[in-house]
């Protein structure tokens, strides 16, 4: 489903000192991805940069998923490379693309629905903490105060002890949000944060991301413009498996291409 572009307002877009010169931290080239003879990703390039948070868009069938899915090592590219931190990741599994700083969230809300909202932080924590401190804070059950941010940026801290599969469908994403920026990433991959969302919890998971980008690079693929246009300094189009369109935001609203085949059909919505 397309969303609509006006759920909700931010008042001006994120402030940036973007350093568009550096070398890109990913560097996706030529990426295709055939199903049998159903080619899902075509030629697909783009540069993620230090400190940025791009976006990638497009209508339904797009090939945003698939983009991200072999990215973060779920499907296996037909053709194309993948460069990360300077490293050919190409094909590479998800475990070992964990290990070298990418984190993933999904468009399925992805936690352990029989454990608390503080053990599902904990199993985070655990991820991201060097054996030491992970131990220390095992024995005293604590959430590091970087975690405990995170909670109450999505206001879940009074829910702490209760089980994750008792929240609602839109308290879960954000208990997934907080939990994969808990493992504090290099590269955080993020599939539609603020889709399920109430309007009222939009806004503080835009300004999380908007928090995360300062020290993690950022692949968001989202279909709330409004939330594209807060967050990105870079947008890249697909349509059909292809890039129509890349550059800022204004740049792609811009292009008629991308008003025909994307932005026409949310303004209609
Ligand atoms: N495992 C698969 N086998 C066959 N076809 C697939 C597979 N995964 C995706 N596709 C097809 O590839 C195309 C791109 O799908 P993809 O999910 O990447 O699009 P998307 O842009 O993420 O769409 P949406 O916005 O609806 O999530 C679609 O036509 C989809 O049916």
């Amino acid at each position: 489903m397309v969303a609509r572009a006006s759920l909700q307002a931010f008042e001006h877009p994120r402030a940036v000192s973007a350093p568009l010169l550096t070398d890109p931290v990913l560097k996706v080239r030529a990426l295709t991805v055939q199903f049998k003879d159903f080619v899902a990703l075509n030629e697909v390039s783009l540069d993620l940069r230090d400190g940025c948070i791009h976006a990638v868009i497009g209508p339904n069938g797009a090939g945003k998923s698939t983009l991200f899915n072999a990215i973060s090592g779920f499907v296996k590219p037909t053709r194309g490379q993948i460069e990360l931190f300077g490293r050919d990741v190409t094909a590479w599994p998800a475990n070992r693309l964990a290990r070298l700083g990418l984190a993933r969230s999904f468009q399925i809300c992805a936690i352990f629905p029989e454990l608390s909202v503080e053990e599902n932080m904990l199993v985070a924590q655990a991820h991201a903490s060097p054996p030491l401190r992970l131990l220390r804070r095992r024995l005293s059950g604590d959430l590091a105060p970087h975690n405990e941010t995170l909670l109450a940026r999505v206001g879940l801290t009074s829910d702490r002890r209760r089980q994750a599969r008792e929240l609602s469908y839109g308290r879960r994403r954000l208990l997934e949000i907080a939990t994969t920026l808990a493992l504090k990433p290099r590269l955080l991959l993020l599939d539609e944060p603020t889709s399920g969302l109430g309007r009222e919890d939009i806004g503080p998971v835009v300004e999380m991301i908007a928090d995360a980008a300062q020290d993690c690079c950022v692949l968001l693929v989202e279909h709330n413009l409004k939330v594209v246009e807060r967050l990105a300094d870079h947008v890249t189009v697909l349509a059909n498996g292809a890039v129509l369109s890349d550059g800022s935001y204004q740049d792609v609203a811009r292009d008629h291409r991308v008003r025909a085949a994307y932005l026409g059909a949310a303004a209609d919505a």
